[in-house]
């Protein structure tokens, strides 16, 4: 087996080791002392966590055949979901019928075609900042939650905290996540405590209303986009293409109606998460990229446009910069969900049982000085010459094998486009107090959660020029109109 440390008992394992707060950074000291793999069983189940790049490349993409099924999740899954969440789903029929149809909507082809809508809505976004750019978290979240309830059902979300959908999703979300961290339901590693009567399990009780609620909307959801199919205007989304395609696909609506819940679950936090992490890095370490990245900017869009999507192209710059946003501050910290096997395997003269959790630490991963220098540095530099990594995209933000994110394309799209037009209109530097001092800001303070984003830091974010903000004006302006087609 792989090397960790010894287990405090038997029933248990290593389980009480587990600190409850932020597990990633504990993941990251074990990896530090023992070695790219260890090993730690939890209640009966072997689990492994990964440190390294190499190590999570060979186990969990070279050997993604075996290594890409997930974990059994009792409380999350089984009983909140009534299994029909493919993220949480095991390697198999089910699994593989969900995988497809979410490819078929967001492989990189299908992605380009919502670059459109991701434009307007960033445009929206940078009118949003420019008026009250201390509430830029609220915007961020409200762009990303914008386009992926556009993709998913066609229509817009305006206001984040009254919107329907949203709370409700949001509801769905912060239960779900509260609820799958590892070690957090002894149920999860001693599953005989389901055979207990109701009145002495009231962690499944509220599971089991948390599923009825989910049941109500997301099903309803999808009648709704049934109902403007039927009178002849519901635009296209994902909602509608898996309705038309029902019978060839071969899904129930139940599936259909969680299927629809996916870009929601998956794709808001990590999206806003991940755009909240660049603007805490220009408010730490503004002065060491901006100007870079303003110059070649100006260079290649000038002052008389915002950026677009073509125009990344030529922006290797700002391309760094993403990347390095992604890196620095992974926002699915724990590498998404686990991995687990489906049959032994050796790496590196280690044996991993069948059945073994596998956790892809993301948060060691990318702060690993072998790979990445001076880790918690903020460097785009990092990113304008390719270091022998494995996987295209030079980090592994995306995760791994079959499981790799299926939403990296619209991701990538909407976090790019919005750092290259961010830092094409705005001066961002730290914010001052009442009697001007730099208010300083603490890049560790993120939250302890499934998905970890930064904390409410204040920042200044203030138009470069008055010639930018019109631009940035007029621009939202236009895009105001057509966005109206979405609007319900
Ligand atoms: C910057 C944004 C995003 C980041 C950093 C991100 C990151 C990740 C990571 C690390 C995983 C785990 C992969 C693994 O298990 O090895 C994942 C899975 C997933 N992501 Fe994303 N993601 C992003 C955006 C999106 C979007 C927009 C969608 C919308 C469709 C999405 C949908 C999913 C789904 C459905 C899975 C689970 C795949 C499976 O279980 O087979 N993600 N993502």
């Amino acid at each position: 087996l792989p090397p960790g440390p010894a287990p405090s008992s038997w029933i248990v394992g290593n389980r009480n080791q587990v600190p409850r707060e932020k597990p990633w950074r504990w993941f990251q000291d074990l990896n530090n002392q023992y070695g790219p793999v260890v090993y730690l069983q939890m209640g009966r189940t072997p689990t492994v966590v990964i440190g390294t790049a190499q190590a999570a490349w060979e186990i969990l993409e070279k050997r993604s055949s075996v290594t890409a099924s997930r974990p059994r999740f009792i409380m999350g899954q089984e009983i909140m979901s009534n299994n029909m969440r493919g993220l949480m789903s095991e390697h198999g029929p089910f699994w593989r019928r969900w995988r497809r149809v979410l490819h078929g909507s967001f492989m990189q082809k299908t992605a380009d075609s919502y670059k459109p809508i991701q434009s307007l809505e960033s445009k929206q976004l940078m009118a949003e900042l420019a008026s009250s750019p201390a509430k830029y978290r609220e915007h961020l979240e409200r762009y990303a939650t914008s386009v992926a309830v556009v993709v998913t059902y066609g229509r817009r979300v305006h206001d984040i905290y009254n919107d329907e959908v949203v709370c409700l999703n949001r509801q769905t979300q912060d239960f779900l996540t509260s609820i799958i961290i590892p070690g957090k339901y002894l149920v999860e590693s001693v599953p005989a405590l389901l055979y207990l009567p109701n009145f002495l399990t009231p962690w499944r009780t509220v599971a089991l209303k948390q599923r009825a609620t989910d049941i109500e909307y997301l099903t309803r959801l999808v009648k709704e986009v049934k109902a403007k199919m039927e009178a002849g205007r519901a635009p296209h989304s994902f909602c509608r293409q898996l309705i038309e395609e029902r019978e060839k696909n071969g899904m129930s609506e139940l599936e259909i109606a969680y299927t629809c819940g996916t870009p929601f679950g998956a794709g808001v936090e990590t999206t806003a998460g991940s755009l909240a992490s660049f603007l805490l890095a220009c408010a730490t370490f503004g002065p060491t990229f901006i100007p870079k990245a303003q110059k070649e900017l100006d260079a290649v869009v000038g002052p008389d446009r915002m950026p677009t999507f073509d125009d990344l192209a030529d922006l290797p710059f700002i391309r760094a910069v993403v990347n390095e946003t992604l890196r620095w501050r992974p926002v699915a910290v724990l590498g998404g969900t686990p991995h687990a096997s489906t049959e032994d395997l050796v790496y590196e003269g280690m044996f991993i049982p069948k059945g073994s959790t596998i956790i892809a630490n993301l948060w060691g991963i990318h702060l690993n000085p072998a790979d990445f220098p001076d880790p918690h540095r903020f460097d785009p530099e990092r990113f304008m010459t390719k270091r022998d990594y494995p996987g295209p995209w030079q980090h592994s933000s995306f995760g791994y094998g079959r499981r790799i994110c299926p939403g990296m394309h619209l991701g990538y799209s909407s976090v790019s486009i919005n750092v290259a037009r961010i830092l094409w209109g705005f001066n961002l530097s730290k914010a001052r107090d009442e009697s001007g001092q730099e208010i300083d800001v603490d890049t560790f303070a993120y939250s302890d959660r499934f998905n970890s984003v930064p904390l409410p830091f204040p920042i200044s974010i203030v138009p470069r020029s008055a010639g930018h903000l019109a631009i940035i004006e007029r621009e939202n302006e236009a895009a105001q109109e057509e966005l109206r087609a979405y609007d319900s």
